[in-house]
């Protein structure tokens, strides 16, 4: 293992324990977050559907009723799986005030 400055430094048992469950926990890390990469890609895919459906029937970029019901859902959800919900909260609007930029330029281009 190496210190604070780099030098290589021989490991205890606790040491190297320590070592191992960071990688693992490491490891994990990285698989949730290509999860979540591969969840968003889908969910922008989504997204940009609703975007065009939205240009073509001349609908406004956002539907606030329906964004409610999303954050009540979301927060009843992170509350169930031991997360913040005002961190989910903050975590949904700021995906949902990206899309409403696509659906945004959607509508100044036309398609
Ligand atoms: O459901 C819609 O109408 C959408 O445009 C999708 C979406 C979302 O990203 O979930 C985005 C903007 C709306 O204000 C509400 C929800």
């Amino acid at each position: 293992m190496t210190d604070t400055r780099g030098t290589e430094t021989p490991m205890s048992d606790d040491t190297s324990r320590a070592a191992r469950l960071l990688s693992e926990h490491r490891a994990s890390i990285d698989r949730l977050d290509a999860i979540l990469v591969y969840t968003l890609g889908e969910r922008f895919k989504h997204t940009q559907a609703v975007g065009r459906l939205k240009a073509e029937h001349e609908l406004p970029p956002s539907d606030p009723a329906r964004e409610a019901q999303q954050i009540a859902r979301l927060e009843e959800l992170a509350k169930e799986a031991d997360l913040d919900p005002d961190f989910a909260k903050k975590f949904l609007n700021f995906i949902i005030a990206e899309v409403i930029q696509h659906h945004r330029k959607h509508q100044e281009t036309g398609s």
